[in-house]
């Protein structure tokens, strides 16, 4: 089964009056990961999609997305696919890799119809793509390891890179995810935007009762959102970005647009925060 949601872009100004419900509507995905169905956001933000396919030990096959109005959905663009599950299956063009746990999937354009089987935990994020670049399965060990912040600043965390220009070419798409040292937040200061760029952040590997604060929202008007496990946030190109989490988590961040640069942030200081 395949549900495939809109979202349309959100101006800053029309964010800044929006209440919680709203906010959540228009920034948070929630009930992606549905045991026999693929669900897709398809956003209007440089049409980047996110989404979620768990065979749960059945098969699924993503092909044809009416949104694109192409014969398959890859037809003309990349796809970047993290298993945050168990181990797990995923076939595209009479190839078949094994995703374990963390492993991440990259699918090129006009990669064809995409098959799910076993008992993956499919995270799926897509931009649309001026090129092919082979496919290709890397594993945490082929990813760049980025150490970043300190445990005085409670930002201690390994950025890791998997679809990034130092381990391998994609059209628009970078990904990784990055995880938290025991004891430090995503505070991620200075915080900073992007105009270039969108991005989208799934948090994962919380346990039930967990929660993380995201934050979001210009600068100078900054919002949050309580984000359960294996929820996904939209952050806009005006938006700063992080999320301050009860216990472990790590998420996973996914952009796309007018650059593969992903040291291009404008940073904003703590205290020109509002
Ligand atoms: O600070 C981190 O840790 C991140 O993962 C940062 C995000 O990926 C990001 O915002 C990149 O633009
Ligand atoms: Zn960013």
């Amino acid at each position: 089964m395949l549900t495939v949601e809109t979202r349309h872009a959100v101006h800053a100004d029309h964010a800044k009056g929006m209440d919680t419900d709203t906010l959540r509507r228009h920034f948070l995905s929630e009930g992606m990961f549905r045991a026999g169905e693929i669900r897709l956001v398809y956003t209007h933000y440089d049409r980047f999609t996110i989404g979620a396919a768990v065979p749960d030990g059945g098969k699924l096959i993503l092909d044809k997305v009416e949104e694109t109005r192409t014969d398959t959905f890859l037809e003309r663009r990349e796809m970047g696919i993290v298993n945050v599950g168990e181990t797990g299956q995923v076939s595209a063009g009479g190839d078949s890799w094994t995703l374990e746990r963390g492993d991440v999937l990259y699918l090129g354009r006009g990669a064809g119809a995409v098959t799910f089987e076993g008992q993956g935990r499919f995270y799926l994020t897509s931009a649309p793509a001026h090129a092919t670049f082979p496919n290709r399965l890397i594993t945490i060990n082929d990813a760049v390891k980025v150490e970043m912040g300190e445990a005085a600043t409670s930002n201690k965390r390994i950025i890791n890179q998997f679809i990034h220009p130092l381990v391998m070419e994609s059209c628009q798409l970078v990904l990784g995810y990055t995880q938290l040292v025991d004891g430090s937040v995503w505070n991620t200061m200075p915080a900073h935007v992007h105009d270039r760029r969108m991005e989208a952040y799934l948090y994962w590997g919380m346990d039930d009762a967990s929660r993380v604060m995201h934050f979001m929202g210009e600068p100078q008007e900054t919002r949050h959102m309580v984000v359960a496990n294996e929820e996904a946030i939209l952050s806009p190109p005006w938006s700063i970005h992080s999320g301050a989490g009860i216990g472990g988590y790590t998420f996973i961040w996914a952009m796309a647009g007018d650059n593969v640069d992903y040291t291009d942030m404008d940073f904003v200081q703590p205290g020109e925060l509002r």
